[in-house]
């Protein structure tokens, strides 16, 4: 289940090319300096900006491939994106936050159960919140628990940590340390931080 990147892009004159693999159970962290590159490297992965020149494959299944002319959308890639702002829908209440890709999947691609990701995110207390309502390691659990059960196969965390204080981080990263060792998944991270990096003992990849 390696996740393999290979991309290319010029965004606004700035040539963005990264090429790692992510093995399972593996946190891989994208670092490197503001406006380098590394969220747009995970808008590649996920679909959401088409690569100039490359290939992403995922267990042997290509999602894009520019030579082959193979582009894959988002919503097949299998990608759980968390997106820095999160993106909770403001006006649906938690379930139905962390129940909107899970209700639109077919029954048998689905590998976790609501009850097991509410669980898994200690998040069961806050299901009938809207999200305004929610602190911010609230609110990032909800979004990680809404990724995680839209079945992917592999997950895209951008800079998870930035909008939490000291005290609430260190909950956000022991959920991170169990998506890896219990659910096994790839794990592509952006962060600025040397320390989440050496934490999570994440191999890093440096654009530059
Ligand atoms: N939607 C967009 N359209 C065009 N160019 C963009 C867009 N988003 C970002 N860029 C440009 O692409 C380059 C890389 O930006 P990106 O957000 O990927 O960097 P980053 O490393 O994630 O930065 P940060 O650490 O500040 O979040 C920058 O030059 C940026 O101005």
């Amino acid at each position: 289940m390696a996740l393999e990147v290979d991309v290319r892009l010029i965004r606004r004159g700035r040539a963005i090319a990264a090429r790692f693999t992510v093995e399972p159970a593996q946190i891989t962290a994208l670092f490197g300096p503001s406006g380098v590159g590394k969220t747009s490297v995970l808008d590649m992965v996920a679909g959401l900006v088409r690569p100039d020149a490359g290939r992403i494959a995922m267990d042997g299944t290509v999602l894009f491939d520019s030579a082959a002319g193979v582009d894959c959308p988002p919503e097949h890639r299998r990608c759980g994106y968390v997106f820095q702002d999160l993106r909770l829908f403001p006006h649906r209440r938690v379930r139905d936050n962390l129940l909107f890709a899970w209700r639109r999947l077919p029954p048998s691609a689905r590998w976790m159960t609501p009850d097991e990701a509410i669980g898994f995110l200690g998040v069961g207390h806050l299901l009938d919140r809207l999200p305004a309502t929610l602190s911010g390691g609230e609110a990032q659990r909800v979004a990680i628990g809404r990724a995680l059960l839209s079945a992917p196969r592999f997950l895209a965390l951008d800079e998870p940590l930035s909008s939490l204080d000291l005290g609430r981080r260190d909950g956000i990263l022991a959920v991170i340390e169990r998506i890896r060792d219990e659910l096994r998944l790839p794990v592509l991270y952006v962060t600025h931080d040397p320390a989440e990096i050496s934490r999570l003992q994440a191999r890093v990849i440096e654009l530059a």
